[in-house]
């Protein structure tokens, strides 16, 4: 239903001017990439890829930014406003955010040095979006294997496909909060990992304070993750599942050993993900301003 030519005759510089709006975002903030990426996934996990994730809570209405797992956590919000308004002044009325969101998925993880992917277009803006799914449909970093298994299961993906997306914590950074257990109380973390982990992050204050995924290239795409498992320097404590004498352990060495298979299988999940339940043809809305309907 979604094609990759969508915008070729109705706004055919939507692509690029989306993808100079990423590179210069990313120029000034590296993790600014990581955290568009993460947007993506938040959106299309809730209700499928239909940028509710994006809506701003009113006095009537109810967004998904207040939920758990997006609390004072994801942001971006401001690039895609950005982006938003170059795309309206050039095709008024064109463009849906949900598109912006898969687009600048893609282009922060080119922008970072990881494989492009041909993003498929066409998905439309929700008027609706549930705080309650987002609580519940989005995989918590305390989640053992099986629960995040399942979360993926939910939304048809497998095994392999939640090792592979979970790769997209080579870059970008977390909140103490995210780790702490972890970093106390875990033993299969690497020891001197975990001590330089709790210098920035104490038993008890610093909850905001940032940590990178990736301790050795935390601005890179790249299969580190995969490497940093194996040494049982997995951040979060649902990351070092997938590494932890189990089941998917074989995987981890598999991308760690190759980071082609990895590129190209991310690339592949990532337009799998695109696809969860987009509306198209004349469900939903092109909205004006990503943050309110129409
Ligand atoms: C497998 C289950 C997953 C869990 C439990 C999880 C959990 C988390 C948590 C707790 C954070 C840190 C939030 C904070 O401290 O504010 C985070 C950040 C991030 N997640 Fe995930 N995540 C998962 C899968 C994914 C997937 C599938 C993607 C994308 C394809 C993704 C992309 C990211 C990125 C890029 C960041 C860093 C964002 C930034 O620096 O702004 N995650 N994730
Ligand atoms: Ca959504
Ligand atoms: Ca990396």
């Amino acid at each position: 239903q979604l094609s990759s030519n969508f915008y070729a005759t109705k706004c055919p510089n939507a692509l690029s001017t989306i993808k100079s709006a990423v590179n210069s975002a990313v120029a000034k903030e590296a993790r600014m990439g990581a955290s568009l990426l993460r947007l993506h996934f938040h959106d299309c996990f809730v209700q499928g890829c239909d940028a509710s994730v994006l809506l701003d809570d009113t006095s009537n209405f109810t967004g998904e930014k207040t939920a758990g797992p997006n609390a004072n956590s994801i942001r971006g919000f401001e690039v895609i406003d950005t982006i938003k308004s170059q795309v309206e002044s050039l095709c008024p009325g064109v463009v849906s955010c949900a598109d912006i969101l898969a687009v600048a998925a893609r282009d922060s993880v080119v922008a970072l040095g990881g494989a492009s992917w041909n993003v498929l277009l066409g998905r439309r803006d929700s008027t609706t979006a549930s705080l309650s799914s987002a609580n519940s449909d989005l995989p918590a970093p305390f989640f053992n294997l099986s629960g995040l298994i399942s979360a993926f299961s939910n939304k048809g993906f497998t095994t392999k496909e939640l090792v592979t997306l979970s790769g997209a914590h080579t870059i970008g950074q977390a909140q103490c909060t995210a780790f702490r257990t972890r970093i106390y109380n875990e033993s299969n973390i690497d020891p001197t990992y975990a001590k330089s982990l709790q210098a920035n992050c104490p038993s008890v204050g610093g909850d905001t304070n940032l940590s990178p995924f990736d301790v050795t290239t935390p601005n890179k795409f790249d299969n580190a993750y995969y490497i940093n498992l194996r040494n049982k320097k997995g951040l979060l404590h649902s990351d070092q599942q997938l590494f932890n004498g189990v089941s998917t352990d074989s995987q981890v060495t598999a991308y760690s050993n190759n980071a082609a298979t990895f590129n190209t299988d991310f690339g592949n999940a990532m337009i799998k993900m695109g696809n969860l339940s987009p509306l198209t043809g004349t469900s939903g809305q092109i909205r004006t301003n990503c943050r309110k309907t129409n």
